[in-house]
């Protein structure tokens, strides 16, 4: 079972990510970018102010398709479940943003065509759900991604997305504090599990 954290910088998954790790401690706990040379490469990226924003989707697209291979799929094989902070909705989300004034007519529809032909789909995804101004301020804006503008492209982003799979996307409202958020979080996980 591969579950997804998503959310804006600042929403809060990398404190849920963290707390989940006592929850269920046989889980595979994963992240995107991931911790590879592929993900050194997206993060000297990211902190490229001048980087080519179809380039940058490449790089991500690569790190995902090697933690797929490396660490993903041979869990799942061995039936542990997997919990990514971000994963592929994290592309859809952003790069759409980013290549929003590209060449690319649709951009969310063709990053998410190019995942098709490779990549799976989680079957839980939990969205934590923050407005821009907040996520900006509780990130501390530190990258070119943390800004109120473009995190609102995004958010539209992530919407779209939860709109066209109601079923795989669960909402979390982060307003309310870590420990409730992570409650809320917990109990849709079990609830999923023991469906
Ligand atoms: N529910 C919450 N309410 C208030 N602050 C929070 C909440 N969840 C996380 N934070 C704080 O917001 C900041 C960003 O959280 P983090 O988990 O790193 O978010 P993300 O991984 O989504 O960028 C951290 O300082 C964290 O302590
Ligand atoms: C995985 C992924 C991350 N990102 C961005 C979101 C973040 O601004 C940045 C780094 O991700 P991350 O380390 O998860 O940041 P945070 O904990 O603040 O949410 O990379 C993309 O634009 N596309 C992607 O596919």
């Amino acid at each position: 079972m591969l579950i997804t954290l998503e959310g804006l910088d600042g929403s809060g998954k990398t404190t849920v990510w963290e707390a989940l790790q006592d929850t269920y401690p046989d889980a595979v706990f994963t992240r995107e970018p991931t911790d590879s040379w592929y993900g050194d490469a997206v993060y000297r990226s990211i902190n490229n102010d001048d980087a080519d924003s179809l380039a940058e989707l490449f790089l991500y697209t690569a790190d995902h398709a090697d933690h797929l291979s490396r660490v993903v799929r041979p869990a799942l094989a061995d039936d542990r479940m997997v919990i990514s902070d971000r994963f592929s909705d994290s592309r859809f989300a952003y790069q759409a943003a980013t290549l929003e004034d590209s060449e690319l007519v649709r951009p969310l529809e063709y990053i998410q065509g190019i995942h098709r032909a490779f990549s799976r789909e989680p079957d839980l995804t939990l969205y934590l759900d923050v407005d821009p101004e907040l996520a900006a301020a509780r990130s501390g804006s530190t990258n070119k991604f943390e800004q109120v503008a473009y995190l609102s492209k995004v958010q539209e982003n992530y919407e779209r997305l939860l709109k066209a799979n109601p079923d795989r996307f669960v909402r979390v409202d982060t307003t309310e504090p870590p420990e409730v958020v992570l409650d809320r979080v917990e109990a849709t996980i079990a609830r999923f599990v023991n469906a």
